[in-house]
């Protein structure tokens, strides 16, 4: 592909993201880019981490001549994206939400209710956020949402899963998959023993359910898990849930869409630059809600060290 243009927009598009919906919402920007005569490209993925390796050519391939890459998805399409694009400083990421979830959406404050006006906020200035880090013996890879280890992880695997999430997503009804996926592995998933090292101190937890790492407050589509996160304050917000039953863990979920949860004497609340997580036996992880494997994990913060459009 010949791909070397003097600053131009470059589109990367999940055809199936919001099962089908980015796919319309790629149709409107195209007019509103083409009435403006504006010079971009324009990329669909044809398979899972296939936005990660295009961003990253494209990087590559235009060197410092690239200015933007704008996604058009889910979660799953920026966090690649942002992945794709983790070496490259100086481009500039623009976002149009388009998934079933869209943390990220709330998280950043992005506008999504007139997608065309993507061109317009593209004059804008952009603002500068934090990108989470996380590194296990495999792996060394960045977040934009939140990532976390014990049952949240065990509940992003099981939603990823499910046949339900296609069916619930024709009728635009997203976060009930992680209401389904959360009900049925309320019954299967053991707490474990949790040693957190946060910054230079080490905590020891019993019966931890999850321990989440936050950038901002929303996950799983709409949950406010850590309601104090920001995503431009230098910090990461770690919570830790533990020692309470099956039922109180449910009533603690519905608690958390109004993000009121912290306020439980089995919700523990801190922020720390770089925060390890080990389990007593290993945890799964999940990374923006993409089950990624176990712990031992280390999570740092890169500070203000990436560029969106908001
Ligand atoms: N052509 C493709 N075929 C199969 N999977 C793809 C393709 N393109 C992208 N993907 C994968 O689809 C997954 C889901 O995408 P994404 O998260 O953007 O949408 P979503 O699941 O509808 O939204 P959200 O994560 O906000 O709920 C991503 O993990 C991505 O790797």
């Amino acid at each position: 592909m010949e791909l070397r243009m003097k600053n131009s927009i470059y589109f990367i598009i999940n055809p199936l993201a919001g099962n089908g919906r980015s796919l319309r919402v790629w149709k409107k920007v195209k007019a509103e880019l083409e009435r403006n005569q504006a010079d971009y490209r324009s990329f669909l993925t044809e398979y899972s981490g296939h936005a990660e390796i295009l961003a990253r050519q494209i990087a590559t391939i235009q060197d410092y001549h690239l200015k933007t890459v704008v996604g058009i998805g889910g979660d799953g399409t920026i966090h690649e994206i942002v992945n794709g694009l983790s070496e490259f400083h100086s481009v500039q990421i623009g976002f149009i939400p388009a998934g079933s979830g869209n943390d990220f959406k709330r998280g950043y404050n992005l506008s999504s209710k007139d997608p065309s006006s993507i061109f317009r906020r593209l004059q804008r200035q952009v603002n500068s956020f934090d990108l989470g880090q996380y590194h296990t013996g495999q792996m060394n890879r960045f977040f934009v949402n939140s990532m976390g280890a014990g049952f949240d992880a065990y509940v992003a695997k099981l939603s990823n899963e499910m046949e339900l999430k296609k069916w619930l997503n024709k009728f635009r009804a997203g976060s009930f998959i992680y209401i389904a996926a959360l009900l049925k592995g309320l019954f299967n998933y053991k707490p474990n023993s949790v040693t957190l090292t946060v910054d230079d101190t080490d905590y020891v937890f019993e019966n931890v359910w999850l321990a989440a790492v936050s950038n901002h407050p929303f996950y799983g589509g709409g949950m406010k898990i850590s309601p104090a996160a920001k995503p431009d304050d230098g910090v990461l917000d770690l919570i830790v849930v533990h020692n309470l039953s099956r039922l109180k863990l449910l009533l603690l979920f519905g608690l958390v869409f109004a993000g009121v949860h912290t306020r439980l004497k089995e919700v523990h609340t801190f922020t720390a630059r770089k925060i390890k997580i080990a389990g007593a036996a290993p945890l799964m992880i999940h990374a923006d809600g993409e089950y990624i494997g176990e712990t031992p994990v280390t999570v740092t913060l890169r500070p203000k060290s990436i560029k969106y459009y908001t």
